[in-house]
């Protein structure tokens, strides 16, 4: 897993590291990164990096300090480098100094359109850790016409460094350098960063513990449950499924299907579109009732499991049955609006809840709004479950104040049932004895990971996504070492 830090954790990490070291040393070596990473860009989209012309957008701290200094190391590789200071009174003295020693032009906010018209990229050092709201107007004015490639200095900006929101206007950059660690914008906001480059300015000891994790393939594979020489159908875990009713019967068969899929041994299905889940999947035993079905080592409850009696009672059952329990769609709002079901719950069992931003705001009475990563923090901890919270990124979080977070490739997940689809893939991994936090981070990222096979550019229905499975699974496995011998 890879380490996300809050803006108030670098500055502290940074100020306990200046203490070590020589004035302006970090500066420079988040500043070196910077010129590093824009003559690549430079080679890239302009095909040559002498002679080439770099924009600087000089904001009035150590964002744009970067910046300059950036570009008194572009101006020694022969790059025409221009700085628009959009804070002259406060523009960073040494970075200004320096690129004027090193021959670049410094010119004023109003020059700015036509040095950005001949630019072969432009380097946004208008504003890094210190960012509030949206982009000024100044500022927004000469964003609004870039039409270069563009490299982030720390962060676009315009986003809000720990919750990665946009009020106003923005930069949208194509390739965004950060130093010493990564920040919840660069995993909250992938789109607006680009692709995220990290350069090491000694941090790393100072850290600490991450404020968030971010899942990678490597972290799926370690967990994913595989079947070893002395396993049969029953020892991996049997996972339950209690969804669908006569109006969604759909749902049903997709998470029963992303149950199956996900890993060997069995599934066993309880509702009223059991004939619907045994025609598409005859290795399910479907029954009517929770009751009927037999022994279960993991329960997922809710889509299109409707909001009335027989599915109340149902969550209830499962709730009560003493095994981990993944409660998603219906069975959300079913919690919402009836909280003593929770009474049902045997404590120490595990409970994922995995509602939408909608689904959410029904349960705990107020929507997500900017900051998701705290507020399914304080769901966690008020509902002593795993709440994973759903959107462009799934945002995990732990009663115990941890948060993994995925970041998607593409949107292509927007479809209707593929929450479906999620559901099954955690409750399988439950029932193998995956812990909640792990089953429903892991899931997510398979879950994505299965989305983006299945698409390669092109729209998908959610059945798509649960037959990609299986190559998501061979996909995350094919990156571990210990994964790729068996
Ligand atoms: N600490 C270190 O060791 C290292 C730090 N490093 C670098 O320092 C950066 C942080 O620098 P920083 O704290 O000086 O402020 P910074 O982000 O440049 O903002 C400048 C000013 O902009 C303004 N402003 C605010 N919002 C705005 C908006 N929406 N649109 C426009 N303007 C806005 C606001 O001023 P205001 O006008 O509100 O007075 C604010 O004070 C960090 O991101 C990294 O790049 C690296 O060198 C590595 C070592
Ligand atoms: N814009 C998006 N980008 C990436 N993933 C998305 C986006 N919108 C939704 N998703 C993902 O798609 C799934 C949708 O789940 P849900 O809203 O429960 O759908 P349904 O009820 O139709 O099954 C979730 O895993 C969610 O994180
Ligand atoms: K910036």
């Amino acid at each position: 897993m890879r380490g996300v830090w809050t803006t108030e954790r670098v500055r502290a990490a940074e100020e306990r590291l200046m203490l070590r070291t020589r004035p302006g040393a970090l500066m420079q070596r988040a500043a070196f990164g910077v010129s590093v990473q824009a003559a690549r860009m430079l080679s890239e989209h302009a095909g040559r990096v002498a002679a080439s012309r770099v924009v600087l957008l000089v904001g009035g701290g150590n964002n744009g300090g970067d910046a300059l200094w950036a570009g008194a190391y572009l101006r020694r590789r022969g790059v025409r480098v221009t700085a628009v200071l959009l804070a002259p009174d406060r523009t960073h003295e040494e970075g200004l100094a320096a690129l004027r020693r090193a021959g670049g032009h410094i010119v004023s906010v109003e020059a700015g359109p036509e040095v950005l018209a001949e630019a072969d990229l432009v380097v946004d050092g208008i504003v890094g850790l210190s960012a509030r709201g949206g982009l000024r107007a100044e500022a927004a004015e000469l964003a609004d016409v870039v039409d270069a490639p563009v490299l982030a200095v720390d962060l676009p900006s315009g986003t809000d460094p720990d919750t990665g929101q946009v009020h106003g206007a923005a930069v949208r950059a194509d390739v965004t350098v950060t130093f010493g660690a990564h920040k919840p914008v660069h995993v909250l906001n992938p789109a607006r960063c680009g692709h995220v480059r990290f350069v090491d300015i000694g941090l790393a000891g100072e850290l600490g513990e991450p404020d968030l994790r971010v899942v990678e393939a490597a972290d799926a594979a370690a967990v994913w449950p595989i079947p070893a020489a002395h396993d049969d159908k029953y020892t991996q875990g049997v996972t339950g499924v209690a969804a669908g009713s006569s109006a969604y019967a759909g749902a049903a068969v997709l998470t029963t299907g992303a149950a199956v899929r996900s890993t060997a041994g069995m599934v066993r299905f309880a509702g009223s579109a059991a004939e619907a889940v045994r025609a598409r999947w005859p290795e399910v035993i479907a029954t009517g009732t929770v009751t009927d079905v037999g022994r279960v080592q993991s329960w997922v409850v809710g889509p299109g499991l409707g909001t009335g009696t027989d599915g109340r009672e149902t969550v209830r059952a499962v709730l009560s049955a003493g095994v981990p329990v993944c409660v998603d769609a219906d069975a959300v709002n079913l919690l919402a609006g009836t909280p003593e079901l929770l009474d049902a719950r045997d404590p120490d069992t595990p409970l994922v809840l995995t509602p939408h931003a909608r689904e959410f705001e029904r349960l705990v009475g107020a929507e997500p709004g900017d900051d998701r990563v705290a507020a399914a923090r304080a769901a966690a901890r008020r509902f002593s479950a795993v709440v994973l919270l759903k959107g462009h990124n799934t945002v995990v979080a732990d009663p115990d104040g941890r948060v993994l977070v995925t970041v998607p490739r593409g949107s292509w997940l927007a479809t209707a049932g593929s929450g479906d689809v999620l559901s099954g893939m955690i409750g399988a991994l439950l029932a193998a004895g995956t812990p909640p936090w792990t089953a429903a981070g892991v899931g997510a990222y398979v879950h994505a990971e299965a989305a983006a096979l299945a698409a390669r550019g092109a729209p998908i229905s959610s059945s798509e996504v649960l037959d990609a499975i299986p190559d998501a699974v061979r996909s995350v496995r094919a990156m571990s070492p210990a994964g790729e011998r068996v």
